[in-house]
Protein backbone atom coordinates (compact mmCIF):
# COMPACT_ATOMS: atom_id res chain seq x y z
CA UNK A 1 0.00 0.00 0.00
CA UNK A 2 1.74 3.51 -0.74
CA UNK A 3 1.80 5.86 1.97
CA UNK A 4 -1.03 8.18 2.37
CA UNK A 5 0.74 12.11 2.16
CA UNK A 6 -0.66 15.09 2.20
CA UNK A 7 1.02 18.63 1.76
CA UNK A 8 1.04 21.47 4.16
CA UNK A 9 1.45 24.70 2.51
CA UNK A 10 1.44 28.45 2.55
CA UNK A 11 3.15 31.46 2.62
CA UNK A 12 5.94 32.19 5.45
CA UNK A 13 4.44 32.69 8.98
CA UNK A 14 1.06 31.54 7.58
CA UNK A 15 0.52 28.71 10.35
CA UNK A 16 2.08 25.37 8.85
CA UNK A 17 3.57 24.05 11.90
CA UNK A 18 0.93 24.96 14.50
CA UNK A 19 -1.63 22.74 11.66
CA UNK A 20 0.95 20.32 11.62
CA UNK A 21 1.44 19.47 15.17
CA UNK A 22 -2.68 19.39 15.41
CA UNK A 23 -2.89 16.48 12.65
CA UNK A 24 -0.09 15.10 14.34
CA UNK A 25 -2.14 14.42 17.55
CA UNK A 26 -4.68 13.87 15.52
CA UNK A 27 -2.84 11.20 13.59
CA UNK A 28 -1.75 9.82 17.07
CA UNK A 29 -4.90 9.22 18.68
CA UNK A 30 -6.66 7.36 15.48
CA UNK A 31 -3.60 5.15 16.30
CA UNK A 32 -1.81 5.80 13.25
CA UNK A 33 1.78 6.23 13.45
CA UNK A 34 2.99 9.47 11.29
CA UNK A 35 5.86 10.20 9.62
CA UNK A 36 7.02 14.12 8.96
CA UNK A 37 9.40 16.15 6.54
CA UNK A 38 9.99 19.56 7.36
CA UNK A 39 11.93 21.71 5.16
CA UNK A 40 14.05 25.28 6.64
CA UNK A 41 15.47 28.18 5.00
CA UNK A 42 17.72 28.15 7.72
CA UNK A 43 20.43 26.42 8.31
CA UNK A 44 19.15 25.25 11.50
CA UNK A 45 15.05 24.02 12.80
CA UNK A 46 14.69 26.09 15.81
CA UNK A 47 11.20 24.54 16.04
CA UNK A 48 13.18 21.04 16.51
CA UNK A 49 11.95 20.29 20.21
CA UNK A 50 8.59 20.67 18.97
CA UNK A 51 9.21 17.15 16.80
CA UNK A 52 11.39 14.97 19.52
CA UNK A 53 11.22 11.35 18.89
CA UNK A 54 8.39 11.48 16.06
CA UNK A 55 9.77 9.45 12.76
CA UNK A 56 10.97 12.72 11.23
CA UNK A 57 13.15 13.97 8.12
CA UNK A 58 14.59 17.21 8.16
CA UNK A 59 15.83 19.42 5.34
CA UNK A 60 17.44 22.72 6.30
CA UNK A 61 19.08 25.03 4.59
CA UNK A 62 16.92 25.45 1.44
CA UNK A 63 13.82 25.21 0.08
CA UNK A 64 12.06 21.82 -1.45
CA UNK A 65 10.95 23.28 -4.64
CA UNK A 66 13.97 24.73 -5.11
CA UNK A 67 17.65 23.50 -4.46
CA UNK A 68 16.77 20.90 -2.65
CA UNK A 69 14.08 19.02 -4.72
CA UNK A 70 16.28 15.95 -5.31
CA UNK A 71 17.51 15.66 -1.20
CA UNK A 72 13.69 15.21 -0.81
CA UNK A 73 13.47 12.82 -3.42
CA UNK A 74 16.70 10.60 -1.29
CA UNK A 75 15.30 11.45 1.97
CA UNK A 76 11.90 9.70 1.09
CA UNK A 77 13.14 6.82 0.70
CA UNK A 78 13.35 6.63 4.57
CA UNK A 79 10.39 6.22 4.84
CA UNK A 80 10.18 3.17 2.38
CA UNK A 81 12.71 1.08 4.50
CA UNK A 82 10.58 -1.48 6.70
CA UNK A 83 12.27 -0.41 9.57
CA UNK A 84 10.96 3.35 9.36
CA UNK A 85 7.25 2.24 7.61
CA UNK A 86 4.51 5.05 8.95
CA UNK A 87 0.73 5.11 8.41
CA UNK A 88 0.85 8.49 6.97
CA UNK A 89 2.93 11.15 6.08
CA UNK A 90 2.60 14.86 6.45
CA UNK A 91 5.29 17.13 4.47
CA UNK A 92 5.56 20.97 5.50
CA UNK A 93 7.36 22.73 2.79
CA UNK A 94 8.85 26.09 3.38
CA UNK A 95 6.47 29.07 3.48
CA UNK A 96 8.39 29.61 -0.52
CA UNK A 97 7.85 26.28 -1.66
CA UNK A 98 5.50 25.87 -4.28
CA UNK A 99 3.30 22.98 -3.25
CA UNK A 100 2.86 21.98 -6.81
CA UNK A 101 6.66 21.05 -7.09
CA UNK A 102 6.51 18.64 -4.01
CA UNK A 103 3.70 16.89 -5.65
CA UNK A 104 5.81 16.59 -8.89
CA UNK A 105 8.61 15.19 -6.69
CA UNK A 106 6.25 12.57 -5.20
CA UNK A 107 5.04 11.51 -8.28
CA UNK A 108 8.61 10.84 -9.62
CA UNK A 109 7.87 7.05 -11.26
CA UNK A 110 10.68 6.24 -8.81
CA UNK A 111 8.87 7.10 -5.73
CA UNK A 112 5.20 6.80 -7.27
CA UNK A 113 4.89 2.88 -5.93
CA UNK A 114 5.73 4.66 -2.42
CA UNK A 115 3.39 7.94 -1.92
CA UNK A 116 -0.12 8.43 -3.07
CA UNK A 117 -0.85 12.45 -2.50
CA UNK A 118 -4.19 13.03 -0.87
CA UNK A 119 -4.27 16.10 -0.38
CA UNK A 120 -2.87 19.94 -0.70
CA UNK A 121 -3.30 22.01 2.18
CA UNK A 122 -2.79 25.30 1.82
CA UNK A 123 -2.88 28.04 4.63
CA UNK A 124 -3.18 31.76 3.92
CA UNK A 125 -2.70 34.39 6.53
CA UNK A 126 -5.76 36.55 6.63
CA UNK A 127 -4.07 39.11 8.67
CA UNK A 128 -1.36 39.58 5.82
CA UNK A 129 -2.92 38.61 2.61
CA UNK A 130 -4.48 41.67 0.99
CA UNK A 131 -1.04 43.63 2.66
CA UNK A 132 0.93 41.09 0.67
CA UNK A 133 -0.62 41.98 -2.71
CA UNK A 134 0.38 45.65 -1.58
CA UNK A 135 4.37 45.58 -0.82
CA UNK A 136 5.48 42.27 -2.43
CA UNK A 137 6.02 43.96 -5.50
CA UNK A 138 8.29 41.02 -7.27
CA UNK A 139 5.96 39.44 -9.56
CA UNK A 140 7.72 36.21 -8.76
CA UNK A 141 7.09 36.18 -5.42
CA UNK A 142 2.98 37.51 -6.19
CA UNK A 143 3.09 34.14 -8.59
CA UNK A 144 4.49 32.04 -5.78
CA UNK A 145 1.85 33.16 -3.32
CA UNK A 146 -1.32 32.74 -5.82
CA UNK A 147 0.39 29.06 -6.30
CA UNK A 148 0.04 27.91 -2.97
CA UNK A 149 -3.47 28.85 -3.26
CA UNK A 150 -4.09 27.40 -6.51
CA UNK A 151 -2.34 24.00 -6.23
CA UNK A 152 -4.70 23.86 -2.87
CA UNK A 153 -7.05 21.15 -2.79
CA UNK A 154 -8.38 22.67 0.60
CA UNK A 155 -7.55 26.13 1.83
CA UNK A 156 -7.51 27.20 5.52
CA UNK A 157 -8.36 31.11 5.67
CA UNK A 158 -6.37 31.32 9.27
CA UNK A 159 -6.07 33.87 11.65
CA UNK A 160 -9.05 34.90 11.29
CA UNK A 161 -9.29 36.32 15.22
CA UNK A 162 -6.54 39.08 13.67
CA UNK A 163 -9.38 40.79 10.76
CA UNK A 164 -12.45 42.23 10.37
CA UNK A 165 -15.71 41.70 8.26
CA UNK A 166 -14.62 43.54 5.55
CA UNK A 167 -11.45 42.10 5.51
CA UNK A 168 -12.71 39.22 4.90
CA UNK A 169 -14.97 39.69 2.53
CA UNK A 170 -12.76 41.57 -0.17
CA UNK A 171 -10.16 38.16 0.99
CA UNK A 172 -13.27 35.64 -0.47
CA UNK A 173 -13.69 38.24 -3.26
CA UNK A 174 -9.98 37.81 -4.52
CA UNK A 175 -9.89 34.35 -3.55
CA UNK A 176 -13.10 33.51 -5.97
CA UNK A 177 -11.26 34.66 -9.12
CA UNK A 178 -8.53 32.08 -8.18
CA UNK A 179 -9.78 29.36 -6.39
CA UNK A 180 -11.25 26.37 -8.51
CA UNK A 181 -15.23 26.64 -7.19
CA UNK A 182 -14.50 22.96 -5.41
CA UNK A 183 -11.95 23.70 -3.27
CA UNK A 184 -13.38 24.06 0.28
CA UNK A 185 -12.03 27.49 2.47
CA UNK A 186 -12.02 26.80 5.63
CA UNK A 187 -12.10 30.09 8.11
CA UNK A 188 -9.97 29.26 11.35
CA UNK A 189 -7.74 30.55 14.03
CA UNK A 190 -4.89 28.86 15.19
CA UNK A 191 -5.38 26.54 12.45
CA UNK A 192 -8.16 24.85 14.74
CA UNK A 193 -10.72 22.58 12.57
CA UNK A 194 -11.80 19.06 12.06
CA UNK A 195 -8.40 17.38 11.54
CA UNK A 196 -10.34 14.38 9.87
CA UNK A 197 -11.63 16.99 6.80
CA UNK A 198 -8.29 18.01 6.74
CA UNK A 199 -7.54 14.06 6.04
CA UNK A 200 -10.05 13.55 3.69
CA UNK A 201 -8.43 12.67 0.10
CA UNK A 202 -9.19 15.59 -2.07
CA UNK A 203 -9.54 16.05 -6.07
CA UNK A 204 -6.68 18.02 -7.32
CA UNK A 205 -7.41 20.28 -10.50
CA UNK A 206 -3.60 20.80 -11.32
CA UNK A 207 -1.86 18.86 -13.94
CA UNK A 208 1.52 18.67 -12.03
CA UNK A 209 3.28 16.71 -14.22
CA UNK A 210 2.18 15.11 -18.10
CA UNK A 211 3.51 12.40 -20.02
CA UNK A 212 6.42 13.50 -22.11
CA UNK A 213 6.56 17.17 -20.18
CA UNK A 214 7.76 18.08 -16.74
CA UNK A 215 7.17 21.83 -15.81
CA UNK A 216 10.38 23.44 -14.47
CA UNK A 217 10.28 27.21 -12.95
CA UNK A 218 8.91 28.57 -15.57
CA UNK A 219 10.82 32.34 -13.98
CA UNK A 220 14.40 32.92 -12.06
CA UNK A 221 14.60 31.96 -8.92
CA UNK A 222 13.40 33.70 -6.26
CA UNK A 223 15.24 36.22 -4.27
CA UNK A 224 14.24 35.00 -0.70
CA UNK A 225 17.26 34.68 1.73
CA UNK A 226 17.52 33.70 5.40
CA UNK A 227 19.98 34.99 7.94
CA UNK A 228 21.18 34.00 11.24
CA UNK A 229 22.33 36.29 14.09
CA UNK A 230 23.66 34.46 16.96
CA UNK A 231 26.59 34.71 19.70
CA UNK A 232 24.72 36.77 22.30
CA UNK A 233 23.12 36.44 25.07
CA UNK A 234 20.64 37.80 27.34
CA UNK A 235 18.15 40.38 25.72
CA UNK A 236 15.41 41.98 27.13
CA UNK A 237 11.76 41.46 26.03
CA UNK A 238 10.43 45.43 25.41
CA UNK A 239 13.89 46.22 23.39
CA UNK A 240 13.79 42.94 20.96
CA UNK A 241 10.08 43.85 20.18
CA UNK A 242 10.73 47.20 20.00
CA UNK A 243 13.50 46.47 17.23
CA UNK A 244 11.65 43.82 15.43
CA UNK A 245 8.90 46.09 14.57
CA UNK A 246 11.22 48.61 13.81
CA UNK A 247 12.39 46.34 10.64
CA UNK A 248 11.84 46.80 6.89
CA UNK A 249 8.97 45.13 5.58
CA UNK A 250 11.31 42.97 3.37
CA UNK A 251 11.52 41.26 6.58
CA UNK A 252 8.62 39.17 6.58
CA UNK A 253 9.39 36.63 9.33
CA UNK A 254 11.29 35.69 12.52
CA UNK A 255 11.67 32.90 14.70
CA UNK A 256 14.69 31.60 16.70
CA UNK A 257 15.89 31.08 20.21
CA UNK A 258 16.12 33.94 23.25
CA UNK A 259 17.28 34.37 26.94
CA UNK A 260 15.08 36.93 28.15
CA UNK A 261 16.05 38.89 31.25
CA UNK A 262 12.87 38.97 32.20
CA UNK A 263 10.65 36.80 33.00
CA UNK A 264 14.47 35.25 33.39
CA UNK A 265 14.43 31.87 31.08
CA UNK A 266 14.99 30.49 27.55
CA UNK A 267 12.44 31.04 24.74
CA UNK A 268 11.48 30.29 21.32
CA UNK A 269 10.56 33.07 19.98
CA UNK A 270 7.98 33.52 16.54
CA UNK A 271 7.38 36.58 14.63
CA UNK A 272 4.64 36.63 12.04
CA UNK A 273 1.93 39.20 11.33
CA UNK A 274 3.77 41.65 13.48
CA UNK A 275 3.13 39.18 16.56
CA UNK A 276 6.00 38.30 18.83
CA UNK A 277 5.24 34.95 20.16
CA UNK A 278 7.48 33.67 23.10
CA UNK A 279 6.87 29.89 24.48
CA UNK A 280 9.05 28.86 27.14
CA UNK A 281 11.46 25.87 26.80
CA UNK A 282 13.52 23.68 28.40
CA UNK A 283 16.93 25.25 29.49
CA UNK A 284 18.82 21.97 29.17
CA UNK A 285 17.89 22.20 25.64
CA UNK A 286 21.81 22.28 23.68
CA UNK A 287 19.81 25.11 21.94
CA UNK A 288 21.87 28.67 21.21
CA UNK A 289 20.54 32.15 21.16
CA UNK A 290 19.90 33.21 17.50
CA UNK A 291 17.80 35.18 15.60
CA UNK A 292 17.07 34.13 12.24
CA UNK A 293 15.19 36.42 9.67
CA UNK A 294 13.66 35.60 6.31
CA UNK A 295 12.30 38.02 3.32
CA UNK A 296 13.49 39.54 0.12
CA UNK A 297 16.35 41.62 -1.01
CA UNK A 298 17.31 42.71 2.72
CA UNK A 299 19.73 44.97 3.78
CA UNK A 300 21.56 42.54 5.95
CA UNK A 301 24.31 44.87 7.88
CA UNK A 302 22.43 47.17 8.06
CA UNK A 303 19.52 45.22 10.08
CA UNK A 304 22.60 43.19 12.39
CA UNK A 305 24.00 46.45 13.55
CA UNK A 306 20.86 47.86 14.16
CA UNK A 307 20.35 44.19 16.43
CA UNK A 308 23.52 45.67 18.27
CA UNK A 309 22.98 48.80 18.64
CA UNK A 310 19.19 48.54 19.47
CA UNK A 311 18.68 45.66 21.53
CA UNK A 312 22.63 44.60 22.79
CA UNK A 313 23.68 47.64 23.83
CA UNK A 314 21.73 47.71 26.73
CA UNK A 315 22.46 46.66 30.69
CA UNK A 316 21.21 43.12 30.34
CA UNK A 317 24.06 42.22 27.76
CA UNK A 318 26.12 39.69 29.87
N1 LIG B 1 -3.05 35.39 15.96
C1 LIG B 1 -2.82 34.21 15.36
N2 LIG B 1 -1.57 33.70 15.32
C2 LIG B 1 -1.39 32.50 14.73
C3 LIG B 1 -2.46 31.78 14.13
N3 LIG B 1 -1.96 30.63 13.61
C4 LIG B 1 -0.64 30.63 13.87
N4 LIG B 1 -0.29 31.75 14.56
C5 LIG B 1 1.04 32.15 15.04
O1 LIG B 1 1.80 32.58 13.91
C6 LIG B 1 3.19 32.25 14.09
C7 LIG B 1 3.66 31.41 12.91
O2 LIG B 1 2.99 30.16 12.94
P1 LIG B 1 3.64 28.85 12.30
O3 LIG B 1 2.67 27.73 12.47
O4 LIG B 1 5.02 28.66 12.82
O5 LIG B 1 3.73 29.31 10.79
P2 LIG B 1 4.47 28.59 9.56
O6 LIG B 1 3.58 28.73 8.40
O7 LIG B 1 4.90 27.21 9.95
O8 LIG B 1 5.73 29.54 9.40
P3 LIG B 1 7.10 29.33 8.55
O9 LIG B 1 8.02 28.59 9.48
O10 LIG B 1 7.56 30.71 8.26
O11 LIG B 1 6.81 28.59 7.32
C8 LIG B 1 3.26 31.52 15.43
O12 LIG B 1 3.62 32.46 16.41
C9 LIG B 1 1.84 31.00 15.64
O13 LIG B 1 1.50 30.80 16.99
C10 LIG B 1 -3.77 32.36 14.16
O14 LIG B 1 -4.75 31.83 13.64
N5 LIG B 1 -3.89 33.57 14.80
Amino acid sequence: MRIPTYVISGFLGAGKTTVLLQLLSYCKEQGLKPGIVLNELGEINVEGHLFKGETLVELLDGCICCTIQDDLREELRFFLEPANAVDVLLIEGTGIANPKEIVETLDDPRLQNGFEVKSVISLLDASNYLKQQRYLLNKHVRTLLEEQLTSATIVLLNKIDLIDQKVKDKIYKKLEKILHSSVPIIETSYGKCECAVLLQERVSHVVVHQEGATTYHAAPRHAFQAFKIEGFHTVERIAFQRWLKSLPPAVLRGKGILTLAAPQGMYQFQWASDELELQRIREDLPETSCVILIGYELPIEQIVASFHSEVLQRDYVK
